[in-house]
């Protein structure tokens, strides 16, 4: 597994024509490098309000919790904590005692979230999380406001925003000014600008799902392309307990890239097929991918001898094969300015020779 080392000032930021904001690379850079660590601006549980059994991640940092050592929420009982530090953490920040008594209320058997899909159920989560870091750093809320997403970009945005507000607005302080409106648009920018902390690779259990989503303030502008030259790691099971860098993005090249390009990542794993991705980006991001794959795949005729495509030899290079898995391979960062040529996957961490490189 690659240690995250500290990364400078490796990316710029400009308007790419039909993408908005993106990011490209200030000098030439190599496969493997680390070009950005940042860590969450806010992270917030994908676990629904009501589920039949307590969330086994901490709700703080989202390691998985050992059972022998879980650390209760006193307040509520409600949230258990991986060590006491994460604990200490967590009721000065985000399980405050403000988020802590919002949350035991809308978890309450009676409330009105009770009946609601699960989706709406984190969705509450959210702007809970959110109204609390605006309660404590107003400066954040302000960053999450200028990213990208409008409340108009999905049917649901305005009207989940006023019913989450009419159940949240009797908790909040006075003095803050938050308001259905404030709600639908941190949702509409959550929409778009989050990424997903996932659980644990098996590999015999069913696809992961979601523990966390994060919202990071310089990883948000990398664009989407369908054959990515950069990929993100995360590495929420290493540390000591209460080490809060668990949560951080890390960003490394698939490829070289030279300066002034641009720098990609995909939004999904990047197996998946034209239509999918079709769909995907259209229904979830808003817009249809010109990228070099999509051209291609949008013409294919049936038939047709597809392997020495690039986008073919790339996926056959740099998709994991391990089983249940499909996550994407990248170069491990290169040592005295020599590239490695060992891979590491990103979802599974399994490390696999480049016998081509
Ligand atoms: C997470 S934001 C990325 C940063 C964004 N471009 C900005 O200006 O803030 C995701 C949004 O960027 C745009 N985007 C990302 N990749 C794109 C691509 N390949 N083609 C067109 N638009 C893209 C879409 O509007 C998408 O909803």
């Amino acid at each position: 597994m690659a240690t995250p080392t500290s990364t400078q000032d490796l990316l710029k930021m400009e308007n790419i024509p039909n993408k908005g904001r993106g990011l490209i690379a200030t000098q030439d850079l190599k496969a493997g490098q680390i070009i950005l660590t940042e860590s969450p601006l806010l992270l917030y549980s994908a676990s629904p309000l009501f589920t039949p059994t307590p969330s086994p991640y901490c709700h703080h940092c989202f390691r998985t919790l050992q059972p022998s050592q879980t650390f209760t929420c006193p307040s509520c009982s409600n949230y258990n904590f991986c060590s006491q530090k994460c604990l200490s953490i967590a009721l000065n920040s985000s399980h405050s005692p403000w988020t802590c008594e919002t949350l035991s209320h809308l978890q309450n058997p009676t409330s009105p979230l009770l009946e609601k899909p699960f989706e709406l159920q984190v969705q509450a989560r959210f702007i809970v999380a959110a109204y609390n870091i605006a309660i404590h750093t107003p400066s954040i809320i302000q960053t999450i406001l200028s990213l990208h997403g409008d409340p108009n970009d999905h049917d649901s945005i305005v009207d989940n925003a006023k019913f989450l507000q009419s159940l949240i607005s009797p908790f909040c302080p006075p003095n803050m000014n938050f308001s259905a409106e404030l709600a639908a648009k941190l949702i509409a920018k959550e929409r778009l600008n989050s990424f997903c902390l996932m659980e644990p690779y098996s590999p015999k259990g069913p696809q992961r799902s979601i523990k966390a989503y994060v919202i990071y303030h310089k990883a948000t502008f990398f664009n989407h392309d369908c054959i990515p030259n950069a990929c993100r790691f995360d590495y929420v099971e290493n540390g000591e307990p209460g080490d809060e860098h668990n949560t951080d993005i890390v960003i490394r090249l698939i490829k070289d890239v030279d300066v002034g390009n641009e720098i990609c990542i995909s939004y999904f794993r990047i197996n998946k097929d034209y239509l999918t991705r079709k769909r995907i980006l259209m229904e979830d991001y808003g817009f249809t991918c010109a990228c070099d794959r999509c051209k291609i795949e949008a013409n294919w005729n049936e038939g047709e001898n597809k392997s020495d495509l690039p986008h073919v030899i790339f996926l056959s290079k740099f998709v994991c094969d391990k089983e249940n898995c499909a996550g994407t391979l990248a170069p491990l960062p290169p040592k005295d300015g020599e590239k490695s040529n060992v891979l590491e996957c990103n979802f599974c961490g399994n490390l696999k020779v480049d016998s081509s490189a």
